[in-house]
């Protein structure tokens, strides 16, 4: 609780101080109301000595009613101001490096979930909980003396220990309960992800194929693989519980029997017998606050778990690495090399690229052709400083991108601009997704040199108009038409300075004709910036005035289309097969 408290302190203290003075008053209100029903059954009407204690009590009763309803208002307050803060707190983790490596790391996407909480249990729910906590352990601390006084001070001294007993046991229940959640994250991702299949990434693809009940079924395996061990636990826990409270009940029975006894003997008086038994009664809804999994017990204890998750989250991705090196100095042209570079993906056990030495000069036009997974998207991920060899170095203008830190290499990265293969379709607007946030730059040139400016015009709202049907007056384009204006966005990027484009795969969603078209414009397209492609296409990479071949984690051939077809290597192999295909395909017709 005190974690949770200390949280909210450094995130809402307005709200949270208020919410706790509003539960503090509204359990002093609420024992006062105890102490001043008893003062009321036990006063004598005739002497006059009823009018006071009538009227503080309905004060009391006023106030313990409205009360609540001002800390609902402020535990709402805390809980939105506080979930903003846990939610950034979550992304900015995987935003805020300049690399990407940590996406490879399922421990951050493990932390990731986990500082998520369970369900709508959040920190932010837990926290608003606690609040509600702090209340019921002060209205037994107020119960408990006013028992004291009539009881005798060890049987409120027992009462509080056995409440507080059988509170213990049930966080013991609930803190196992989330272990065994926390614990199983990959699960429940492997769930959330076959939701999100059906529900938007593949929907179209699994009802084509028929595929509802397979992936229904597939949910309710995942989720009760999940929730298995929840149960078991649940299961071997019972009979204790159920002790626990035949106990806790047995000790409030006691009370509630010999205050009725003295009562009737008398022992105590009426204002006596008014008070405590009201007073034993609160007792258990104290505890019942805690039953619940929504309660400040239950979700004090999930809430814990997804602060410590969302700590350990930010320490794993760690704090900007502040490395050394001198702040780079790069001027209009851009001279990128790759010395002997060898890399290999966090976790996997084959190198992807090795001994790879490469020079990209300024303003040259260089395209990079390879079979299927040769390493080519991964050189240009090393090009864009997102990830780091594993040997060598990726030197820009002579400086290494390894010894950059956070902002130098934010600066590197403004000056890249790459479309690749998985480019962002984001559903915003159409303008939006050519600016990305730049400003206000002339789009209608990019689009007209990227062809996108034809279908844009006839969008609904032009620029305006929002990429996707599922907002209202959205519309999707086809693949062919985010891959132009994909392209403007790079055009838009390089007007504003970014010096080398990068285009893998420009061509992959074009149909013949807009293929050609983009090859006419390529070289309009890349003059004055240096500019590596990548295209299965050879039409694409023909024109370039270099063109390296990738094979075997190195550059193996380079030269012009012309000396790579006399060299009669790699690359010619693949251009005579891919132009025979065509020729009979056009034959074919
Ligand atoms: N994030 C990753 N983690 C682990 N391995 C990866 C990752 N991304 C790519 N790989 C592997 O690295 C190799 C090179 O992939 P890369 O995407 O660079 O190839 P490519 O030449 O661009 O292929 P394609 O022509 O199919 O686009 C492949 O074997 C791929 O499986």
């Amino acid at each position: 609780m005190i974690n949770l408290l200390l949280y909210g302190f450094r995130v809402a203290p307005g709200y949270l101080v208020a919410a706790l003075a509003c539960a503090v008053a509204g359990s002093l209100t609420g024992t006062a109301l105890l102490f001043l029903t008893g003062r009321v059954i036990g006063s004598d009407p005739e002497l006059g000595s009823f009018a006071l204690p009538a009227l503080l009590l309905v004060v009391a009763f006023l106030v313990s009613s409205a009360l609540p309803l001002v800390e609902e208002h402020l535990k709402a307050g805390l809980e939105a101001t506080a979930k903003v803060a846990v939610e950034y707190a979550r992304v900015e983790p995987f935003v805020r490096p300049r690399g990407i490596a940590h996406l490879d790391d399922p421990e951050v996407h493990n932390l990731h979930t986990a500082s998520g909480g369970v369900g709508w249990t959040s920190i932010s729910f837990a926290l608003s909980a606690q609040v509600g906590m702090v209340a019921t352990h002060l209205s037994l601390a107020g119960a408990a003396v006013l028992v004291g006084t009539i009881l005798g001070w060890w049987y409120a001294v027992l009462l509080c220990v056995a409440t507080l007993a059988v509170e213990a046991w049930l966080a013991r229940e609930r803190r196992v309960e989330s272990g065994i959640w926390a614990g199983d994250t990959e699960g429940q991702r492997r769930s959330e992800y076959v939701f999100d299949l059906a529900m938007s990434r593949s929907a179209k693809e699994l009802r084509v194929f028929g595929l509802a009940s397979w992936l229904t079924n597939s949910y309710a395996a995942l989720w009760n693989a999940i929730m298995a061990p929840v149960w078991a636990g649940r299961r071997r826990t019972t009979l204790v519980t159920t002790a626990a409270f035949v106990g806790y009940l047995g000790v409030l029975l006691w009370g509630l029997v010999a205050s009725i006894r003295a009562g009737t003997a008398g022992g105590l008086s009426l204002t006596q017998v008014g008070t405590v038994i009201p007073a034993l009664l609160a007792v258990p809804a104290t505890l019942g606050a805690a039953l619940m999994w929504n309660s400040g017990l239950g979700s004090g204890q999930t809430g814990r778990q997804a602060l410590r998750a969302l700590r350990e989250l930010s320490a794993r991705v760690g704090e900007p690495s502040p490395r050394d090196g001198r702040p780079p100095s790069w001027g209009d042209q851009l001279e990128v090399v790759f010395e002997d570079v060898g890399f290999r993906y966090p976790g996997q056990s084959r190198d992807v690229l090795s001994g790879l030495s490469l020079r990209i000069a300024p303003r040259e036009r260089l395209a990079l052709v390879g079979v299927n997974g040769a390493g080519k998207s991964t050189l240009v991920k090393l090009l864009a400083g997102v990830y780091q060899p594993t040997s060598g170095r990726v030197l820009v203008n002579g400086t290494d991108l390894a010894t950059l830190n956070e902002a130098a290499l934010a600066r590197w990265q403004a000056r890249v601009t790459a479309i690749t293969q998985d480019f962002a379709c984001l559903p915003m607007t159409a303008a939006e997704n050519v600016l990305l946030g730049k400003g206000d730059r002339d789009i209608w040139s990019a689009a007209h040199r990227s062809g996108a400016a034809g279908f844009v015009g006839e969008l609904p709202r032009g620029w305006e108009t929002v990429l996707s049907a599922e907002f209202d007056g959205g519309v999707d384009l086809s693949a062919g038409q985010w891959q132009r204006l994909a392209l403007a966005r790079a055009l838009v990027a390089v007007e504003g300075g970014a010096g080398l484009l990068v285009l893998d795969e420009p061509a992959a969603a074009l149909d013949v004709r807009a293929e050609a078209d983009l090859v006419d414009r390529y070289l309009e397209h890349t003059e004055g910036v240096s500019s590596l492609v990548i295209s299965h296409r050879f039409s694409v990479v023909r024109p370039a005035d270099r063109i390296v071949v990738l094979a075997d984690g190195r550059i193996a051939e380079s030269g012009t289309h012309d000396e790579l077809m006399a060299a009669g290597g790699r690359y010619a192999a693949m251009f005579t097969l891919q132009a025979d295909r065509y020729t009979r395909t056009e034959e074919g017709r």
